[in-house]
């Protein structure tokens, strides 16, 4: 099992297997499979986690099509809302959430050495890989070792009484998309793409991938939908008009959102400000979308099955 906080030596001689696991990329299918196998006591809620109501999984097929922005506003939203959210960036390919809520230069904190304390911005509770680690030690990781260590940090964080916890997923439908969505009892996922037919294909592939562990997809956000002059307000679709649109009838999915290209999301990003948190009043339009896309959400959600099982968890060896 992964220890964040001490490098002790492992008690025992299957922990000290395990911890040469994660030390180093899993070498050896031995290796690979005592992560797995660690990774397994994970499958009921652990303490903490149980405090945490619905888990929502933030997901796209594609990178760089703004799902961890979109994330970090969704989860600020469903707070302006009134709901108790939280967010974890699980995005170990990038942690993006650090910066994106000025917590760039925050650190885990442990209070009793085993377990992690979120922080907190505007009453959003936040956790990060990004807090743990740097981001380029992060990229070595095999598949298991991330998933575990991910795994760990989810059921192992404090979390407060939460409505909501918004996970950030990874771009991507490899094996740690796969095994985080079979391993938390996840509510259901979120997929953002872009207009254009590149992202649409990767975010057919991470429905489909859903479909496979039985997670129902809650909706599509379709971002940077059009861009939005910021001095005049003219609109352009430059990637394209309603790509994400026809994916979701073709799915029969709801558009959650139709989100803008504008400059100001990204400057809210980069600065550390989420956009919901900005007290510029020039925001305000700028906000409501995201409203309306944590509304259509919270409306998915209550329209959900009351005794939604948790996903079935099967093993396979490839
Ligand atoms: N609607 C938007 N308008 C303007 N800029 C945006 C918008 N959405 C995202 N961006 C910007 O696009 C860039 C990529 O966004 P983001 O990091 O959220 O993408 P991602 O899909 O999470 O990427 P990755 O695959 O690396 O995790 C960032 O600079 C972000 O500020």
């Amino acid at each position: 099992m992964f220890n964040w906080f001490s490098q002790k030596r492992p008690a025992s001689a299957a922990e000290a297997e395990q911890a040469e696991a994660t030390a180093q990329p899993a070498k050896t299918l031995a290796a690979a499979n005592a992560v797995k196998a660690s990774a397994a006591q994970y499958t009921e809620p652990h303490y903490a986690f149980q405090r945490v109501r619905q888990l929502v999984l933030v997901a796209s097929g594609k990178g760089g099509v703004g799902k961890s922005t979109t994330a970090v506003n969704m989860a600020m939203a469903l707070q302006a809302e009134g709901l108790k959210a939280g967010i974890l960036d699980a995005d170990i390919y990038g942690p993006s959430i650090p910066l994106m809520l000025g917590l760039e230069q925050a650190k885990a904190d442990s209070p009793d050495g085993k377990t992690m304390l979120p922080q907190y911005v505007g009453g959003l509770a936040v956790q990060s890989i990004g807090f743990l680690i740097s981001p380029d030690k992060a990229t070595v990781w095999r598949g298991p070792m991330a998933s575990q260590a991910l795994l760990q940090l989810i059921h192992e964080t404090q979390w407060p009484e939460l409505d909501i916890l918004i996970v950030d997923m990874p771009p991507g439908t490899g094996d740690i998309q796969l095994t985080l969505s079979q391993k938390l009892a996840v509510t259901g996922a979120v997929i953002v793409t872009t207009p254009q037919d590149v992202a649409l294909s990767d975010a057919q592939k991470a429905i489909t991938m859903f479909g496979q562990v039985q997670i129902p997809v809650l909706g599509l956000v379709e971002n940077m939908s059009y861009y939005q002059c910021s001095a005049c307000g003219h609109q352009e679709a430059i990637f394209g008009t309603d790509g994400g649109k026809r994916l979701a009838e073709r799915y029969q999915l709801p558009v959650l959102a139709q989100l803008p290209l504008h400059s100001r999301v990204r400057q809210c990003a980069d600065q550390g400000v989420p956009l919901l948190l900005s007290d510029d009043p020039a925001d305000d339009a700028l906000c409501l979308p995201y409203l309306q896309m944590a509304q259509q959400l919270m409306q998915q959600l209550a329209a959900l099955p009351a005794n939604q099982s948790t996903p079935e968890i099967v093993f396979t060896d490839d």
